[in-house]
């Protein structure tokens, strides 16, 4: 059976704009369970053979959730793999029951959610465009009248009566976010299939939800792009093993998220420490930690303030466990969000170097810090010559700089003149 891609839930005009203290979607306890069939080994079959075929487990990947989204909200939800982002979407759209809860909506819904939902294989482009609307109660003419602007927004006016099982990915979003666009929704639901469409049209996607945006539409954005997130989402929340681990601003969110990743990746790095000391052949880098990093002026006094175009040193200080002529130090700076702006490290830079077990700094002098206004972390890490990162301070110290003041942004770029000519 298929999806639809619009569900008249609510039965909602489908044009204005509701108020923004509306709440459009209420989300109240909402668990949902999946039962995951785990075949056993054939020895395992034969031996059970008169019991049971299959093993069976409950696999819970909503918990109790609660999600209020009022009116003309942009709400981005992120989260690692597995979290439960997209079974929520599909929750909120009606697409899956949640296995004890409720789901209200109000106003009609347009979901664009996983390839392969949405659309019959079998089926032309045209024919689903027609099937998709019928199913949300559209009669013929009226599907008529937006028909030519779907496939024109869509960009794959050549392949509209081609059967959709010979669409690439991108074909297929293309047409499916055209439809789910077009057919006038209160409330849009993207899932990071967007992903797949190309840049130019990635972009077109944008501009579109962004005019959503203006009319006052709600919008739930199920993403694994931060920025995009903090650039286009009022609210974040965070999923984590089927329930809400942060729900607020979207540089909180995504900060709260890249700091869960970066634990992540320290308790990878601290089992594949482990495993390494456990092999003979343990690198020799394999001990090496990054206990601090700082930014100095050029008299070697830490800065908590700068300006734009400063002279400035990086200085990061680690502890090796033995010699090692094999290290790489790196030093970057990021967005308060965790967004990485820039790097270098003494690989880059052609200068290897060796130090002795125990205690040393190294320092990477920069000519000028051009960056705008802002807060800045600055990370330090370490890595071996040709192998993996071996340790990483994320947020060794916040930098507070002065931009120019004719500037706004994340670069420290200084306007000079203006020229004005008159034809
Ligand atoms: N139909 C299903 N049957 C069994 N398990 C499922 C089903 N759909 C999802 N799951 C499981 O539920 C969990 C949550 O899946 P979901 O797709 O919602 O995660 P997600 O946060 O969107 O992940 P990703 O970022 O990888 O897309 C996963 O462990 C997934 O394997």
């Amino acid at each position: 059976m298929t999806t639809p891609l619009v569900t008249p839930a609510g039965g909602g005009s489908g044009s204005a704009a509701a108020p923004e203290d509306v709440t459009v979607i209420e989300v109240a306890g909402v668990s949902k369970r999946f039962v995951i069939h785990k075949d056993k080994s054939l020895k395992e079959r034969v031996v059970n053979a008169a019991r049971s075929r299959r093993h069976r487990e409950d696999f819970w990947a909503l918990r109790d959730v609660d999600l209020s989204i009022q009116a003309g909200s942009t709400v981005g939800l992120i989260g690692p793999n597995g979290a439960g982002k997209s079974t929520l979407l599909k929750t909120i759209g009606g697409i899956l029951q949640p296995s004890s809860g409720t789901v209200r909506r109000r106003g009609r819904l347009a979901a664009l959610l996983e390839l392969g939902a949405g659309f019959h294989p079998d089926l032309t482009g045209r024919e689903n465009v027609y099937l998709n609307a019928s199913i949300l109660g559209l009669s013929t003419a009226q599907t008529d009248g937006f028909f030519d602007e779907i496939v024109a927004f869509s960009g794959i006016e050549e392949f509209i009566d081609t059967q959709v099982k010979f669409y690439s990915s991108g074909m297929y979003v293309r047409l499916a976010f055209s439809v789910a666009v077009h057919v006038d929704p209160d409330v849009l639901l993207v899932d990071e299939v967007l992903a797949v469409g190309d840049e130019p049209f990635q972009r077109k996607c944008m501009d579109r939800i962004r005019r959503f945006q203006a009319d006052g539409r709600t919008i739930v954005l199920v993403t694994h792009a931060l920025d995009q997130v903090v650039d286009v989402c009022d609210r974040a929340v965070v999923l984590e093993h089927g329930v809400i681990a942060f729900d607020g601003a979207p540089a909180d969110a995504t900060r709260y998220l890249r700091g869960e990743y970066v634990a992540q990746d320290e308790a990878n790095l601290e089992a594949a420490r482990e495993r390494a000391a456990e092999t003979e052949e343990a690198p020799r880098t394999a001990g090496a930690r990054v206990v601090s990093v700082r930014v100095l002026d050029r008299e070697g006094y830490q800065l908590q303030e700068a300006s734009s175009g400063d002279p400035v040193t990086f200085e990061v200080t680690l502890d090796v466990p033995s010699r090692s002529d094999d290290l790489v130090v790196g030093v970057g700076l990021a967005t308060l969000s965790g967004q990485g702006l820039w790097g270098t490290n003494t690989k880059l830079m052609g200068r290897r170097f060796s130090v002795d077990a125990g205690r040393s700094t190294v320092r990477l002098d920069v000519a000028a810090l051009h960056v705008g206004t802002g807060q800045y972390e600055v990370h330090g890490a370490v890595a071996a010559w040709d192998g993996p990162e071996v340790d990483r301070l994320a947020r060794g110290q916040i930098i507070t700089v002065d931009g120019p003041e004719a500037s706004a942004g994340i670069l420290g770029i200084e306007p000079r003149t203006v020229v004005v000519e008159h034809a």
